[in-house]
């Protein structure tokens, strides 16, 4: 899919779509119960449908309507042999659900795509040699069979958050007691907020002191109805439209939210954005910007979109603790570099960090054909940079989009952003 951009004023008020990680953790924990549970006002997205195909390859019964799921849970500890789980491109499915297919000790193999199996591994493979629990992974595949011990769990914190989700969804599961120790640095911290949030809604207890979780063996999952709230990853990318180019509302925020990315809103209020919010509204007033230092080790999927805001603030604005971004859909820090010299933008990496110094217009001679490298980050933050440039650009390879937010360009359109698909 390709689409061609115009530079073009937007205004109005968004809907932001559902949060994408609260998603995954309601439909997950709702396959866990005993029980119905109801989850509203999803959006569903290829990696929220990777996850309710996993789920129902554990035995969940998942009932899709419209904009909601009705869900009676599975036992993980009575799998029927030979389950295939297709995780598609999702790391948070893969991640979540491999300590889920290692209660019954029948074999379960996870299918990935695009990179998705070229991403870190390498704590469960350690956790699974440990145990002497089988765990081989191919190209395309990963395959486990054995059954997960309680015990004391000791992980570095600074790989992917989505291995302590995975654990704390089983390890209440086990019948004894466990300890979660994470070592320093602990990254994505906010996203292990969001899973203890979520099964605690479904009545699981993880007690916490600094980095360690203390697990009781034994429980139960509990049936709970969950309304998703917006998602603060993708607010961002309207934020930051706003916040350059013209006033834009986004509806359906939680503004009590526990996600990470919620520090876009003080991003973009330090950066000198006026933003109001009522209700579940925010709406985001443009300015001159200067963002200067950010700090991306709690809030790794703002770093495209922050590219693009650095790029037209007419200073020179530093992303630091972004190593995780090289391990995302892309090398997030090189597709970034790669399609902003497109334009010409002054940008320099280090293995952690993204340097900019922006300015306030771009123009070029030629209309620059940007490329999604098969990562839907990069295609909405290169969209909000060409809609507040002076040329046209095209994107290509853009289904990448469908990952997170299939609607994205009608939603823009929608504000009187200029899209055509070609
Ligand atoms: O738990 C989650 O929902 C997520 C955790 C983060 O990953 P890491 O912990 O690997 O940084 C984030 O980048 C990802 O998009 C979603
Ligand atoms: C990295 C992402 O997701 P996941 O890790 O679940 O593939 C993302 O949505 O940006």
């Amino acid at each position: 899919m390709k689409v061609k951009i115009t530079p073009s004023k937007v205004s109005g008020t968004i809907a932001i779509p559902a949060s994408k990680s609260i998603s995954h953790r309601a439909i997950i924990c709702a396959s866990l119960a005993q029980g119905k549970s109801t989850i509203t006002n999803l959006t569903f997205s290829k990696d929220i449908e990777a996850t309710i195909s996993c789920m129902r390859s554990f035995g969940a019964k998942i009932e899709v309507q419209k904009n909601s799921c009705i869900i009676e849970g599975c036992n993980l500890f009575d799998l029927q042999d030979g389950i295939c789980c297709d995780c598609n491109e999702s790391g948070s499915t893969l991640r979540f659900l491999i300590p889920a297919g290692a209660l019954s000790n029948k074999k379960v193999t996870y299918l990935g795509k695009g990179r998705l199996l070229e991403r870190p591994m390498g704590i469960y493979q350690k956790i699974f040699d440990e145990q002497k629990l089988l765990f081989e992974q191919s190209q395309d595949a990963i395959h486990i069979q054995g059954k997960l011990q309680s015990g004391h769990y000791q992980i570095d914190g600074n790989i992917s958050s989505q291995f302590i989700s995975g654990l704390l969804f089983v390890l209440p599961l086990l019948d004894s007691d466990s300890t979660l120790t994470i070592n320093e640095p602990y990254e994505s911290r906010s996203y292990v907020d969001l899973t203890l949030d979520m099964l605690k809604c479904f009545g699981i207890e993880i007690k916490q002191d600094k980095n360690t979780y203390y697990i009781k063996g034994n429980q139960k999952y509990i049936a709970h109805d969950v309304k998703i709230e917006g998602d603060y990853s993708q607010m961002a990318f309207f934020g930051v439209l706003a916040g350059l180019n013209s006033s834009l509302t986004c509806s359906n925020m939680n503004l009590n939210s526990v996600q990470g990315d919620k520090a876009i809103l003080d991003i973009l209020a330090s950066a000198g954005c006026s933003i109001n919010s009522k209700k579940d509204f925010i709406t985001i007033h443009p300015s001159k910007l200067q963002p200067k230092t950010i700090d991306l080790s709690d809030c790794p999927d703002l770093g495209p979109i922050l590219c693009v805001l650095a790029s037209y603030c007419e200073q020179t604005t530093t992303i630091i603790n972004a190593q995780r971004l090289r391990m995302k859909e892309s090398d997030r820090i090189e597709a970034m570099e790669v399609e902003l010299k497109k334009w010409n933008v002054d940008i320099q990496t280090t293995f952690d960090t993204i340097t900019i110094h922006g300015k306030s217009e771009y123009a070029l001679d030629d209309i620059p054909i940007i490329d999604s490298h098969n990562d839907h980050r990069i295609v909405m933050a290169m969209c909000v940079f060409g809609l507040c440039a002076n040329t046209p650009c095209i994107i290509e390879n853009a289904q990448a989009i469908t990952k997170s937010y299939p609607d994205f360009f009608e939603d823009i359109q929608r504000i009187g952003g200029k899209v055509e698909i070609l």
